[in-house]
């Protein structure tokens, strides 16, 4: 009898668990019903396009970005919906030429457009007051979206912060810091460094070429770019190499970069979560955060280490204002130009890996857009602009390949640069209080907006035959800014006249945008007319959809095998300087 009374009340017991826990289950998922409904409905960016089920919750979004594919579906969604979709509750997509102004631009809020229709909201109204009486404080620009990290132990040197993440006002300072080592000066004092990493890299892959290994599989160029741009930033950066060349491997920092790149991806979807972040930071393995501690003690003991020596030739370092080592406050006032020792060590890193990268993806992009069949007419005018304007290869300087002297060559990396962006991911920005006019619509503070260039550069709105690889577009585009028409065949000047070319800004825009360009497009123009000027190079078959790839932070780029053949005109020809570089101040200019 006391069995059975006990088995009853066990029973009772697990039954009302079960109730309970169906119950809370049904509230949750009411509670979730209502905030869809909510934000399908009532949502103050509920009159923007996009698809249900984005419109409606944050998780197709963050399914997304953990696979990958943001990219490729924001550009799909943009063809379906239009120049704006809202590819969160919260979050807009555009990709309209107006809109780099409105977001990236230095006046971040955009006065409002009087016109048929257009009535002036009032929460303008504060924007524009606030607008004003802030602009004393700050230049007015979006602040960057706040990424949230799961827990602190990635939140290395806080509060200090990158000059890429700081707040506006910390920002102008970070750019005031950095800005002397990319002028014009301090570029043309590199040239004598590039030019040697540039001859390192091609007499490398000329080794790799002769192994008998290569003799089937070729040369994994993409390592290669890897090693060599990782080399040249290093040197930049921290006064002496990586030595991924010389060791034909990755130095160990340089190989944390790739799959880190991917666990800070989905550490930030995950920190998307509200309660995940914590509970994931509490069970993330010691071992992981470890490795990235010593990833990034590595940073501050090459930084140090950059301290105390001088290197024989200019760095970023030469040019950086910085308060020393052991200074870590007194440089926070706005007035300031000079970097306290945790934001050297941060923006040290970010130099390094933005450096790389993105240059990394656009040679080997030009690469692979060259070497495929249908663009062989396209690689052998380059070849032909090349020789007919270079006999020797040492006379293939920065200089010597600026827009006005080699415009095919600037043409192919610009047409590289639209179908392949280093930057393709959304940068996305946050609407500051009082909201602001993007692409001439108000949209409320706290909403996040931002540019998919992929998506911009492959739009049928704003190109002729979009995917297509044309590089005559952009002769076009010269020829018709400047009155030497001879560059340019009429047929191309019409065809491609409607193309929108001012919503292409691979470097971004504002006082935000890539503090490194010019560098970026030295480098990138030398190596690619340097390496097509020695080789024949070709990729190996069955790589088609090499270009199809995911996103983390930046493209994941798989290997890319090509054989390289050493072209008949330079077999007897002097491919070493046989003079050593002038000094800097005898270099020409590089920059147009
Ligand atoms: C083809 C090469 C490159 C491309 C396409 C590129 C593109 C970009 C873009 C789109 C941004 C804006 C990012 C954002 O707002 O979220 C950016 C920022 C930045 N880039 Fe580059 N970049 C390249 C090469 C370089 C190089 C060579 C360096 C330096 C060595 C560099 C250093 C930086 C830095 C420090 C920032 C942050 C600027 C700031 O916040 O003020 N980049 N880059």
């Amino acid at each position: 009898m006391a069995d059975a009374l006990t088995q009853l009340g066990g029973k009772q017991l697990r039954y009302s668990v079960y109730c309970s826990v169906i119950g809370i289950a049904l509230i949750f998922l009411f509670a979730l019903l209502c905030h869809f409904i909510y934000n399908i409905y009532l949502h103050p960016l509920a009159a923007y396009p996009g698809p249900l089920l984005y419109r409606g919750s944050e998780i197709p979004r963050l399914i997304q970005e953990w696979r990958g594919n943001t990219v490729h579906k924001w550009a799909e969604l943009h063809e379906k919906y239009g120049e704006v979709v809202r590819i969160a509750p919260n979050q807009l997509s555009y990709i309209s030429v107006g809109a780099w102004q409105d977001i990236y631009g230095a006046r971040g809020i955009s006065p409002p457009e009087a016109g048929p229709g257009r009535s002036k909201s009032p929460a303008f109204d504060d924007a524009e007051k606030g607008s004003r009486t802030k602009k004393s404080l700050a230049p007015q620009q979006m602040p960057r979206e706040e990424l949230v990290f799961p827990g602190d132990d990635f939140e290395f040197f806080a509060p200090a912060k990158p000059m890429i993440s700081c707040s506006p006002v910390e920002h102008a300072r970070h750019r005031r810091a950095v800005g002397p080592a990319f002028s014009d000066r301090a570029l043309r004092s590199f040239e004598p460094l590039l030019l040697q990493y540039c001859g390192i890299l091609l007499d490398r892959l000329e080794e790799e070429q002769q192994k008998e290994a290569s003799k089937e599989k070729g040369v994994d160029i993409m390592d290669w770019f890897h090693f060599a741009m990782f080399d040249i930033t290093s040197a930049l950066v921290f006064g002496q190499p990586f030595g991924n060349m010389a060791r034909g491997a990755y130095h160990e920092w340089v190989g944390r970069i790739f799959p880190g790149m991917k666990l800070i991806a989905w550490s930030l979807v995950v920190g998307a979560v509200p309660g995940l972040g914590r509970v994931i930071s509490r069970l993330m393995p010691r071992k992981v955060v470890d490795e990235a501690r010593r990833h990034m003690q590595s940073i501050v003991d090459m930084t140090d280490a950059r301290q105390r020596f001088k290197p024989h030739q200019p760095d970023f370092m030469t040019y950086i204002h910085h308060a020393g080592n052991f200074v870590k406050e007194n440089v926070h006032s706005s007035s300031a130009n000079c970097l306290s020792a945790d934001e050297l060590y941060l923006n040290s890193q970010l130099l390094c890996i933005a450096g790389s990268e993105t240059t990394a993806s656009l040679l080997a992009g030009a690469v692979y857009m060259l070497s495929r069949l249908e663009n062989s007419h396209h690689r052998a005018r380059l070849v032909a602009e090349l020789q007919a304007n270079f006999s020797l290869e040492c006379h293939i300087t920065p200089p010597a390949l600026v827009p006005s002297r080699a415009p095919f060559l600037n043409a192919v990396l610009n047409e590289c640069l639209r179908l392949y962006p280093p930057g393709a991911i959304n940068m996305p920005r946050t609407v500051p209080p009082g909201g602001a006019l993007v692409d001439r619509r108000y949209v409320p503070a706290g909403s996040v907006v931002g540019i998919a260039q992929f998506a911009a550069y492959r739009s049928p709105r704003h190109w002729v035959d979009p995917l297509t690889f044309a590089p005559e577009r952009w002769l076009a585009a010269s020829a018709s800014s400047s009155s030497s028409s001879s560059v340019v065949s009429p047929p191309y000047r019409d065809y491609y006249a409607d193309d929108r070319r001012d919503v292409f800004k691979p470097f971004s825009y504002g006082p935000r945008n890539c503090v490194g360009q010019s560098l970026a497009l030295a480098e990138c123009r030398l190596i690619v007319a340097r390496l097509f000027w020695r080789f024949e190079v070709c990729v190996l078959p069955g790589q088609d959809t090499w270009i199809r790839q995911r996103t983390f932070l930046s493209w994941e780029k798989p290997t890319l095998r090509v054989q390289l053949t050493r072209r008949d005109h330079c077999l007897e020809a002097d491919v070493v300087p046989t003079s050593p570089p002038p000094p800097p101040e005898q270099l020409q200019r590089w920059v147009e």
